[in-house]
């Protein structure tokens, strides 16, 4: 099979798994985001698949080929960091034709490919500028520019938007991802920003204490998130406490106790799936505590039993409540997920 396979691939730092037993299959071609909270493994997985670190167990398979205990240099993957880590006395032209220069390409190829590769990343014509002129975002396109200089078969890239700021991140990463799918390059990015990787992966990997917790399509990790780990992770959502005998916060529904199980859970909600309705209609009644207008969508922010449950409406839908309104909850059936756990 073509793409890459990790295998039972474990790092160990002395009493710390930083990465257990990971197991994942990408075909060719994919876009893999690894996602998940700080210290949760990411980089140390992303580092093993490029050859910078040795994993204590397991093994990492391109294209049907054992990489594992192959060197770095011939691993033929492009990687930028959140770094960049880009040549400051070499100009753009210099900065992306370095790995070429390494392997002895010819100057006239190697002013080819620059040429090339400047197109693709949308900065036509600045060879010769020097790189410490260069934007956020211009910088961000030299050093992508350079990772993709030997036609690699795999491009890793770590945290690498996470220095640019807000507006630009978001163009980046639109950007990234039309590139990524005009080369058709298998590409794995570390990220702790879940819009991010809900923008650019084919494939979204959220990982735990070293774990993957699910590995799935944006959509099915934000609609059928496996915990509530996960759930939580990935957008806002309301867990609600849900015991094994079917007590919703003071409301009994036998049917979620039996899909729960005798130890209990939570249910997750979207706060785009509720609706507020009169109090003699809802799922469960509670009252409004907060109420956040942000122009675009207001967050109804609703106490029930000591839990507090947010729903997110847009002005359209209708005039906003105030605190201290009594409402109904709607939970629709289909949107819910119950979650072991
Ligand atoms: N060289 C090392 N020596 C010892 N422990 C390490 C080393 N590198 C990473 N760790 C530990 O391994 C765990 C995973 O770290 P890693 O950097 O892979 O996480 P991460 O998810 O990338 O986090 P962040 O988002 O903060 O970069 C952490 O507990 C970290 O402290």
């Amino acid at each position: 099979m073509s793409g890459l396979q990790l295998q039972d691939l474990t790092k160990r730092f002395g009493s710390v798994n930083a990465v257990a037993s990971v197991n994942l299959s990408v075909p060719q071609g994919t876009f893999v985001c690894l996602l998940g909270p700080s210290g949760c493994g990411k980089t140390t997985l992303l580092r093993m698949i490029a050859g910078l670190e040795e994993p204590t167990e397991g093994a990492i398979v391109l294209d049907n080929k054992d990489m594992t205990g192959v060197p770095t240099h011939q691993r033929d993957f492009g990687m930028v960091f959140q770094s960049l880590a880009l040549f400051p006395h070499l100009n753009v032209g210099e900065n992306i034709a370095y790995p070429l220069r390494i392997r002895g390409v010819d100057k006239a190829e190697q002013k080819r490919r620059v040429e090339e590769l400047l197109e693709l990343v949308r900065l036509p014509g600045l060879a010769d500028r020097p790189v410490a002129k260069l934007s956020g975002g211009q910088r961000q396109r030299v050093a992508i520019a350079r990772a993709l200089a030997l036609r690699p078969k795999l491009f890793l890239l770590d945290e690498p938007l996470s220095a640019l700021d807000a507006k630009l991140r978001e163009a980046m990463q639109v950007e990234l991802r039309q590139l990524q799918q005009s080369l058709g390059i298998t590409t794995i990015v570390v990220t702790h920003d879940q819009r991010e990787a809900m923008t650019m992966a084919d494939l979204v990997v959220v990982m735990g204490e070293g774990r993957i917790r699910q590995a799935a399509s944006p959509i099915q990790v934000y609609r059928k998130p496996s915990d509530a780990f996960v759930a939580d992770f990935i957008g806002m959502t309301n867990l609600l406490p849900l015991k094994g005998n079917g007590d919703l916060l003071g409301r009994s529904f036998p049917s979620l106790g039996m899909a729960v199980g005798p130890r209990g859970g939570h249910l997750s909600v979207r706060p785009e799936d509720i609706r507020l309705v009169s109090p003699d209609q809802g799922t469960l009644t509670g009252t409004v505590t907060f109420v956040r207008d942000l122009g675009g969508t207001i967050e109804t922010f609703v106490d029930v039993e000591g839990t507090s449950i947010v729903a997110v409406t847009t002005p359209r839908e209708r005039t906003p409540y105030v605190a201290g309104d009594n409402v109904g909850i709607h939970l629709p059936v289909e949107s819910c997920v119950v979650l072991k756990g």
